[in-house]
């Protein structure tokens, strides 16, 4: 484990915070975020929060698809059960929209002494995990990793000659993508169908959570440890911390409906599995643990 010293300048300059030589009550001259002496939690706690909430998403498969074995609710049709819903349609199908969204809303409020910097070393965080998200959900060389494990393991696409006209269900057999499949009519069925959901969904939170929670847990040190000034702090949460709280929020609930509504349970697990792979790599491994990955990833900041 890296100590903060091994940090580069970008990430381990936070807000500066004043030390209090005397006890007493802080000097009236300090601003807000110098009265308070309590060091924020450092890079190496955020390491450690941040791998707690990565829980969050396995749990939350393995609670929804446990419910939707056990209970006759999980079984019924409600309004998420259509996939039709408009948060599907207008939120989780377009999911990269919104979450680069909420990350460029979030990287433009950074307050880091060298925003320019941490910025564009941001940009290259989200470059990576954009190419995570292009290579499984869209094209790798071709058909994406998603469509190639399921025809790897299988998988097809099935025509129905008997309620096809016959020129789209040759355009059907050929089809190599479950998109091409779906738009020739065509069932894609047999193989192993990694859930596009699961993934795209714990991706996208994870890369969120990553890159915002120094902030968060400086908005929320701030708000709690220093002294209570309310108007600031909720410039601060509806300035920039909503966007991304909404959608982490909205991207739960939907995991959670995937995982009660769609899917077998291998085909969640793997779809969260291949989700971690970035991300682990870059925020759990490199950044962490890499003086070297620092200098080229940065890390993210406040
Ligand atoms: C070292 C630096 C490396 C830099 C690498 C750069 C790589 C970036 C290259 C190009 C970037 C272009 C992309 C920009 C996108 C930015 C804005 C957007 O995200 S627009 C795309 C909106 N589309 C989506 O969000 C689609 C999301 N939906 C899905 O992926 C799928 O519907 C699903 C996986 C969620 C479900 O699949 P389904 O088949 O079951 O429907
Ligand atoms: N939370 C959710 N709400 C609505 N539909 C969902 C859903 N999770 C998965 N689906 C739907 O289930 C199918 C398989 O999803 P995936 O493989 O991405 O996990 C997709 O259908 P369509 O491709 O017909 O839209 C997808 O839209």
């Amino acid at each position: 484990m890296s100590s903060d010293k091994d940090r580069d300048s970008a990430s381990s300059s936070g807000p500066e915070i004043a030390t209090p030589t005397t006890s007493g009550p802080p000097s009236p001259q300090l601003t807000a975020s110098q009265q308070y002496p309590a060091a924020p939690p450092s890079g190496e706690n955020h390491h450690h929060i941040l791998i707690l909430l990565s829980l969050i998403y396995p749990a939350t498969i393995v609670l929804g698809s446990l419910f939707s074995i056990i209970s006759p609710i999980g079984q019924s049709a409600s309004y998420f059960s259509r996939k039709n819903n408009i948060f599907n349609v207008l939120f989780v199908k377009i999911g990269w929209f919104w979450t680069t969204a909420a990350f460029l809303v979030h990287i433009a409020n950074l307050r880091h002494p060298n925003a320019t910097h941490a910025r564009s070393k941001a940009l290259i965080r989200w470059g990576l995990a954009t190419l995570a998200w292009i290579l499984v959900t869209q094209w790798f060389f071709g058909p994406p990793l998603m469509d190639r494990t399921f025809t790897g393991t299988g998988g097809a696409c099935r025509p129905n000659y008997a309620v096809q006209p016959s020129s789209l269900a040759i355009k059907a057999e050929r089809a190599s993508t479950s998109a091409a499949c779906k738009g020739a009519g065509g069932k894609w069925d047999g193989g192993h169908d990694l859930s596009g959901h699961a993934f795209m969904l714990t991706h996208a939170s994870l890369f969120l959570w990553a890159e915002t929670l120094p902030r968060l847990v400086d908005s929320m040190w701030r708000g709690t440890i220093g002294p209570r000034n309310i108007s600031p702090l909720m410039a601060e949460w509806f300035g920039v911390h909503w966007f991304v709280w909404g959608i982490l929020g909205l991207w739960w609930w939907m995991l959670l409906m995937t995982s009660v509504y769609f899917h077998t349970w291998p085909e969640k697990v793997s779809g969260w599995l291949v989700a971690l792979f970035e991300w682990g790599i870059l925020y759990a491994y490199m950044i962490p643990l890499n003086p070297q990955a620092r200098q080229w990833f940065g890390t993210p900041t406040v």
